[in-house]
């Protein structure tokens, strides 16, 4: 075993600098062999680790605390909702006083972390992880200050040039070849919805931001399956935790994998130049401000931001509205009525206040099972009082977007009309609505996504109805996939699509529609 004799502790120093290091197992006052060795070493090291894990630093241990190991269940693969669901708002509601440090804050801190910058800017990423390797420094997400300032608004420029409704319609249709029934003696056919999703927003981002089109609705993309080996790899709970990992033990394939897919990005932006359109990279690429650096590593971000985002919140929404056939009708109701039956929608028809109940079933898709369930982290430069809580300075915040909508008010019911009444209950939970986050660094793109949302949902609404199979793996409450980044994502989510009959000319609805449905 191991045996140290604290007295002769002097000479075996000056014996250990005497020796090359092969030589010490074999001393005969060493009782101990080579692999009783290590595998100490090893072990004391893991039990410093796990302590440093189970003990809250002391200049935070005023702060009410979620036990941490209630939070490890992240480690064999427990998605983010359900951990959430168990242990912060019970433990929330317990205090009274709202969600907890070190971890999980307070809407209220959560809303002042967003919006001053400078007292909490991004904390800077863990160094090593793989993923910074694919998605680079130099972007709009990993910066802070004036840099960020001014790729923040190069790319909010961009976005607001126009939306590519006509765009989101093509899309539509495109889709429309894959859920109808492939023959003709049958008007129902079952998909995959949350795989049609996601090929549906990579196209969406594909053409009218990047520039290319991935035709991910009607073929199987090399390049998007490419980048989704890419991100499997990066989600390694384990290299995740512990990032050193991944310096120790290079992961040689991947990371040659991950280079391949950061130069296929390099030559998109390359075809960009000599092939200008009218999407938002275009419009980047005017910016002389902007390195050739900077401009592939926002590329990346937007690609990977703007569609498993889209995909999340169009699936949560098909799920609720296949589940609540009434709301469906409502929302379909209300479609035909501002549309007709066939014309395409444009800026005017598709705008929120032509659509308010179906605007209102966005909202609370992206509510329920919003698509990013926190933001990235924030760290505080100096020390500062929030409510009754002092923070010290180099304290990592995270705002939790999931608990934040599912604090109170029937967090789990799928309730459009929350966004519709004028009651005091309803604006209640109508502000503590982020899914976007707030503050200057909220999602750039809001206003794309919502255009993308509505379009695609008014297409399938007038062009099928559409329920959940009855041997469903969501038939008893809506299943994400497990990410590592925040994402939650509806997963092998089955839909039958009917295709409709009559395409009825609308119903007598005012422009106040409030759906009678509770
Ligand atoms: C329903 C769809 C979407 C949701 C729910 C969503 C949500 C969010 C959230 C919560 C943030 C803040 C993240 C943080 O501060 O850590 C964010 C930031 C961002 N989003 Fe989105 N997003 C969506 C769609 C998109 C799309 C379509 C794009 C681009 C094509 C996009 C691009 C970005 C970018 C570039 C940022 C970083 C902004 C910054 O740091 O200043 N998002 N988004």
């Amino acid at each position: 075993m191991f045996t140290f004799r604290t007295p002769r502790i002097d000479s075996y120093m000056k014996w250990f600098a005497e020796r090359p290091t092969s030589c010490i197992f074999h001393h005969r006052d060493l009782i101990m062999d080579p692999a009783t060795f290590w595998w100490s070493l090893f072990s004391l090291a893991i039990t410093f680790v796990i302590s440093q894990l189970f003990t809250v630093p002391s200049h935070l241990r005023h702060f009410p605390r979620v036990p941490i190991l209630l939070l490890v269940s992240y480690l064999p693969g427990e998605v983010e909702d359900m951990r959430i669901k168990r242990h912060i708002p019970p433990y929330a509601n317990e205090r009274g006083e709202g969600l907890v440090l070190p971890i999980f804050i307070l809407l209220w801190i959560a809303l002042q972390v967003s919006e001053n910058l400078s007292l909490f800017p991004n904390e800077l990423p863990p160094d090593g992880l793989l993923l910074w390797r694919f998605i680079g420094y130099s972007n709009i997400l990993m910066l802070n200050g004036d840099q960020w300032k001014k790729h923040s608004r190069v790319i909010r420029d961009a976005f607001n040039l126009s939306i590519p409704v006509k765009h989101f319609t093509t899309l539509s249709k495109n889709l429309f070849d894959v859920i109808n029934p492939p023959s003709e003696e049958s008007d129902t056919h079952t998909v995959d919805f949350s795989e049609l999703a996601q090929r549906f927003a990579l196209d969406a981002v594909g053409s009218s931001v990047l520039g290319h089109d991935f035709d991910a609705i009607r073929t199987e993309s090399l390049f998007v399956k490419e980048y989704n080996g890419v991100m499997r790899n990066n989600a390694n709970p384990i290299c995740l935790i512990m990032p050193f990992l991944e310096k120790a033990f290079p992961r040689k394939g991947v990371i040659k994998r991950m280079d391949n897919l950061v130069d296929r990005f390099k030559v998109l932006l390359q075809t960009k130049r000599s092939d200008p359109g009218d999407d938002v990279m275009t419009s980047m690429l005017e910016e002389p401000i902007m390195s050739e650096e900077e401009l592939r590593d926002n590329m990346i971000v937007l690609f990977i931001a703007g569609h498993d985002t889209s995909a999340g919140g169009l699936s949560t929404l098909v799920y609720f509205l296949a589940i609540r056939p009434e709301i469906q009708a409502a929302a379909r109701e209300e479609v035909l009525h501002v549309l007709g039956p066939t014309s395409d929608p444009s800026i005017t028809t598709l705008s929120a206040s032509s659509l308010p109940y179906m605007n209102a079933c966005i909202r609370e898709a992206l509510r329920i099972n919003t698509p990013i369930s926190y933001i990235v982290p924030r760290i505080t430069t100096d020390a500062v009082t929030l409510g009754k809580y002092y923070i010290p300075p180099n304290t990592s915040l995270i705002y939790n977007i999931y608990a934040v909508h599912h604090i109170c008010g029937d967090p789990h019911i799928f309730w459009p009309n929350r966004f519709l009444e004028k009651t005091e209950r309803s604006s209640i939970l109508k502000n503590a609505w982020v899914p976007f986050a707030s503050g200057p660094r909220q999602c750039p793109a809001r206003n794309f996504a919502f255009y993308e949302q509505r379009a695609l949902a008014v297409m399938l609404l007038r062009e099928y109805e559409w329920s959940l199979p009855a041997d469903s793996i969501h038939k008893n409450g809506l299943k994400n996939a497990f990410s590592p980044f925040a994402l939650m994502i509806p997963h092998d989510l089955h839909i039958t699509f009917t295709k409709r009959k009559s395409l009825r000319p609308a119903g007598r609805l005012g422009a106040g529609f409030i759906c009678s449905v509770p």
